[in-house]
């Protein structure tokens, strides 16, 4: 199985090219099944899960392209509608079938879907949504199996808590339904945003994305269409962690600052000289060691979950001591433990994490069990004296692209080890 080496590199310097969202890709594709002709995207990242997304779309029938970043997608010939256990157990996305099926197609058979071990990850306010959408909805055998007579209705209804892909995939399940939706404490991340674009450009009449309401008005049919994904801030706000602590210089170009406001104000606050263009982010250290900060993850605009990890690392190697406290996920610290292993001095105390910072870590052999603690192992690597052994890196190959490769254009010392 391969695993990534990292050794101790100087400042990161030069310059990354930001791949496509995976959060944005995986919806705007099970997006396809909506459609009724060709349905084309760009900028979509060589991932894994697009990987499995694909073959699950082929797998109910649809005739997929995959050629470098665009994927085009025939969903004319859709006669399945269940989404195996064996195809969908690696990856939470999964669970974004069920809305599209349902509203297109009036049936769906969706096996429970794995993705990162971070929680229970219920997803209880997808089946209650669709359920007020007229669905009748069973959970049996593992399985959600929904159908509808007809068209989904219209509903108002009130998500109990933030979920991203709830939102997504009840949107997705409106667009096609007779009537008014009202999703009210709805998701208001960047990825929702992105897919409501793209619903648009195909015809669907929707108001409100990136609020906490939205409000659409069913319509008959939805077309094809030619998209393009947005930026993946996640991968960003990663590279400009691992600049941050290398005290380096890098430029982040294709990316989106705007979906990075809050990432951005803590990097300042360490210490970090940040300059945006329309496309593009620009991170400067100034040679110096990076300030410890403390935060706290909740729904966007605020401090995202996926970036949480990273910001362990940065404090684990900034000047003094500060607390990360996740507040979406009741596991999503497993990274603490293998940071301990490499000498990080943390401590965990209920759902935040102490973190007392110091100038270097020690190389060792890690692992983690979730795609951003994977992360955040390799950019603790690089601040680590010896040589870092991160092994299970299929979970970094479920969200980064070629992660090896732009580390290595960063001047980074990251090599892909079988
Ligand atoms: C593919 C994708 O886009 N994944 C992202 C998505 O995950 P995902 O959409 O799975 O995360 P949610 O926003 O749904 O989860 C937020 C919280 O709500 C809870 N919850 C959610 C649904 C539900 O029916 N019941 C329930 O209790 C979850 O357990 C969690 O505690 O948003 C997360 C939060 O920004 C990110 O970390 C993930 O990278
Ligand atoms: C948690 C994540 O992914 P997923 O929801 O696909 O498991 C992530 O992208 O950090």
């Amino acid at each position: 199985m391969d695993k990534l080496q990292i050794s101790a590199s100087g400042p990161l310097k030069g310059a990354v090219r930001i791949s496509g969202a995976k959060n944005a890709a995986l919806p705007i594709l099970m997006a396809g099944v909506l459609a009724e002709d060709d349905f084309v995207l760009s900028n979509v990242p060589e991932l894994r899960d697009v990987a499995t997304t694909c073959k699950l779309l082929e797998c109910l029938g649809a005739q997929v392209q995959q050629s470098g970043h665009q994927v085009s997608i025939k969903p004319q010939g859709i006669t399945e509608f269940c989404a195996p256990y064996d195809l969908v157990r690696t990856m939470r996305a999964s669970i974004l079938i069920l809305g599209p099926l349902l509203a297109r197609f009036g049936q769906a058979d969706v096996s429970l879907p794995g993705g990162c071990a971070i929680g229970a990850r219920p997803v209880d306010l997808h089946i209650q949504g669709l359920k007020a959408m007229g669905a009748d909805i069973e959970v049996e055998d593992g399985y959600i199996k929904a159908r509808v007579d007809g068209r989904l209705k219209g509903a108002n209804i009130f998500m109990d808590m933030v979920s991203v892909t709830g939102t997504e995939n009840l949107l997705m399940a409106a667009v096609l339904a007779d009537g008014e939706t009202v999703i009210e404490n709805a998701a208001r991340e960047p990825e929702v945003v992105d897919l409501a674009n793209c619903l648009m450009a195909m015809g669907a009449n929707i108001s409100g994305a990136g609020t906490d309401t939205i409000r659409v008005q069913g319509v008959e049919k939805l077309s094809g269409v030619n998209y393009r994904v947005m930026p993946d801030r996640i991968e960003t706000g990663t590279f400009l962690v691992a600049a941050a602590i290398t005290r380096g210089a890098i430029r982040c170009t294709h990316a989106d600052p705007k979906s990075l406001d809050a990432v951005l104000a803590k990097l300042e606050e360490a210490g970090a000289e940040i300059s945006c263009g329309d496309d593009w982010i620009e991170l400067d250290m100034k040679g110096q060691q990076p300030q410890a900060v403390s935060i706290k993850t909740a729904p966007y605009p605020a401090f995202p979950t996926d970036m949480q990890a990273q910001f362990c690392v940065l404090n684990c190697l900034a000047q003094g001591s500060g607390t990360i406290t996740e507040n979406i996920f009741e596991n999503r610290f497993m990274h603490v433990p293998e940071l301990g292993r490499m000498g990080a001095k943390m401590s965990l105390e209920g759902s935040t994490c102490i973190i007392e910072g110091q100038q270097k870590l020690n190389a060792a052999q890690v692992m983690a069990t979730d795609l951003r603690a994977s992360a955040s192992l390799v950019i603790a690597g690089l601040m680590a004296e010896g040589n870092t052994i991160v092994d299970r890196i299929y979970h970094l190959d479920r969200g980064y692209e070629h992660i090896e490769d732009k580390f290595q254009g960063l001047g980074a010392k990251v090599v892909r080890v079988s």
